[in-house]
C-alpha cells in the first residue's frame, strides 16, 4: 500500500491495480486511473459538475438553435424604411387602427383643406418609437418602430427610421393586405385633392397638404380652348401603345403663353384635378438644379403627375457666375435634353407657361419639346360674359349691361382683374356694373 501524499485523498492500492490489470503497462495505467476516479471525492464532484455544465450548455445551444430555426420557419418580418412610400401610409393606417396596444405614441399635426376651401387642423396619434402589438384579421403582429442616428431629410432634420412588422409565417399574406388597405386609405384621403410636388435634391416631395381640386368650370378661357386642350391630353393618354410601338418617347409638351392674370396656372391646376392627376412644379431658376438632376427628375415623376415649368423664359436670365467662374443651375442644353425625354412607358406631360413667348429660343419650340401651343389672352367678350354669369348666375340682364360697358372701354382687361372686381362686389352685381370704369386701372386695389 502506498499513499499519494496528497492530504485527504485516499491511498492507492497497488495490489488491486496488479489484480485488476492484465499485467501490461496499459492495463496497469487503466487500473490506476479507475482507482483515482472511483475513490476520489474531488474528481467525483467535479466530474458531475462538468457533465451537468456541459449538458446545460448543450441544452442551451439546442434551445437557441431550435428557437432560431423555429423563428426562421414560423416567424416572418417585414421592414418598411422611412424613405419608402408605404411608410407614411402605414403610420396613418396605424393611427386609425382600433385593435392595437400602444404605449408610445407620437403626434402628427396636419392642416386639411376641404372642398369648400376651409382649412381645419387634424391631429393623428401615430405609433411612436418602440414596440406595439396589434391584432389584424385574427393574427397577432408585433410592430417595432426604430430610429437611427442617420438624417434622412436634411431640410427638417428628420432621422432615418424603419418600421418592422413581425408575425407568424402562415399569416405572411396579411402584410400585403395590410399595406394595400393603408394605401387605399391614403388614396381615399387624397380623393378630390391635388397634391403639389416640388423637387428636393433627387426626389419629388409633396409641398404642403393636398389642395382641394379646382373645378375646370371655374376657369373661363376663350370659347372652346379648354375643351380643345383637355381633348388633346386625353387623346395622348389613350395612346401609350402607339408611342411605344414606334419607339417615340411617350411625352407631350404644352406651352400656354399670354399676359399675366389670364388663367394659365389656374387652368393647369383645374386640368390636373379633372384628370385626377397631381402637379410637379420645377423651378428652373433654382441654382442647385443641375442638368443631371433635371433629367432624372423629369424621368422619375410621381405616378399620375403633370410637370409644370412656370415662366420658362425667365429661367435663363440673370445667371451669375460663382467663385470658380461656373454658372450655377441648369444649362439651356440640359433643359432641351430633359424635354426630349427618354423612350419610357410612363407618360410625361409637361406644361410650360410664359408671358413672353418672343423671348423663347426656337430650339425649345420645336415639336417633340412643345407639341401644343395656346394663347391664353386678356378677357374676350365671351369670357367677360361667362365670368359675370359665374359670379352672378341669375343676372342675365345686368350681365349684358356689364359686357357692353366693358367692351366699350376698348382696353385690355385681364380675367384676374374681372375676378377682383366681382369678388369686391360679391353681393352686388349692380355695383359691379357701376364700377366697370375701374378696370381702366389694372393695378387698382379694391
Ligand atoms: N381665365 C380665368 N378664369 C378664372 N379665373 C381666372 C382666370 N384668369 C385669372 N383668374 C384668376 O386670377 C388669379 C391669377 O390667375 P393665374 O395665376 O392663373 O394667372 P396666370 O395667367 O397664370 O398669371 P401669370 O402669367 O402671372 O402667372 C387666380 O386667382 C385666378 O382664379
Amino acid at each position: 500500500m502506498a499513499s499519494n501524499g496528497a492530504g485527504g485523498l485516499p491511498p492507492i492500492d497497488l495490489d488491486r491495480i496488479r489484480n485488476d490489470s492484465d499485467g501490461s503497462v496499459t492495463g496497469m495505467a487503466k487500473g490506476l486511473f479507475n482507482q483515482v476516479i472511483d475513490g476520489n471525492p474531488y474528481f467525483a464532484a467535479g466530474g458531475g459538475l462538468m457533465i451537468l455544465g456541459t449538458s446545460l450548455a448543450m441544452l442551451r445551444k439546442g434551445v437557441i438553435s431550435t428557437s432560431r430555426l423555429a423563428y426562421h420557419q414560423l416567424i416572418v418580418d417585414l421592414e418598411i424604411p422611412s424613405k419608402d412610400k408605404s411608410y407614411l401610409w402605414f403610420l396613418q393606417w396605424m393611427s386609425r387602427y382600433p385593435q392595437r396596444s400602444s404605449r408610445h405614441l407620437s403626434v402628427e399635426t396636419n392642416f386639411l383643406q376641404h372642398n369648400n376651401g376651409s382649412v381645419s387642423t387634424q391631429m393623428n396619434f401615430v405609433p411612436g418609437v418602440g414596440n406595439h402589438l396589434i391584432r389584424y384579421k385574427g393574427a397577432f403582429m408585433l410592430i417595432r418602430r426604430e430610429r437611427s442616428g442617420q438624417i434622412a431629410n436634411f431640410s427638417n432634420g428628420t432621422p432615418f427610421e424603419t418600421v418592422k412588422l413581425t408575425t407568424l409565417y402562415r399569416d405572411r399574406h396579411l402584410f400585403q393586405e395590410l399595406l394595400m388597405e393603408a394605401k387605399d386609405m391614403a388614396v381615399k384621403a387624397q380623393t378630390g385633392k391635388t397634391v403639389i410636388f416640388t423637387s428636393w435634391a433627387n426626389e419629388w416631395r409633396p409641398f404642403g397638404q393636398p389642395k382641394a381640386k379646382r373645378n375646370l368650370k371655374s376657369v373661363i378661357l376663350d370659347n372652346g380652348l379648354k375643351e380643345s386642350i383637355l381633348e388633346d391630353v386625353k387623346d395622348f393618354l389613350k395612346n401609350g401603345q402607339w408611342y411605344h410601338d414606334r419607339g417615340i418617347p411617350y411625352r407631350r409638351g404644352y406651352l400656354l403663353y399670354g399676359p399675366p392674370g389670364s388663367g394659365k396656372t389656374s387652368f393647369i391646376q383645374a386640368l390636373a384635378g379633372e384628370l385626377d392627376y397631381n402637379i410637379c412644379i420645377m423651378n428652373l431658376a433654382d441654382p442647385n438644379l443641375t442638368d443631371d438632376r433635371l433629367n432624372y427628375l423629369m424621368n422619375n415623376l410621381p405616378e399620375r403627375s403633370l410637370m409644370l415649368l412656370e415662366d420658362i423664359d425667365a429661367a435663363f436670365v440673370k445667371r451669375s457666375k460663382n467663385d470658380e467662374g461656373y454658372v450655377n443651375g441648369v444649362t439651356f442644353s440640359g433643359l432641351l435634353n430633359a424635354l426630349d425625354g427618354v423612350a419610357s412607358s410612363e407618360e410625361i406631360i409637361t406644361f410650360m407657361t410664359t408671358n413672353h413667348p418672343e423671348k423663347l429660343d426656337p430650339a425649345v419650340m420645336r415639336p417633340g419639346r412643345i407639341d401644343y401651343k395656346a394663347y391664353v389672352g386678356n378677357a374676350t367678350e365671351y369670357q367677360i360674359r361667362q365670368m359675370f354669369l359665374r359670379f352672378y348666375p341669375e343676372e342675365t340682364e345686368l350681365c349684358e349691361q356689364f359686357v357692353e360697358k366693358a367692351v366699350k372701354l376698348d382696353i385690355p382687361v385681364s380675367t384676374a382683374q374681372l375676378q377682383g372686381l366681382f369678388v369686391f362686389n360679391k353681393h352686388s352685381p349692380e355695383n359691379a356694373v357701376l364700377m366697370v370704369e375701374s378696370l381702366r386701372y389694372p393695378n387698382h386695389v379694391f
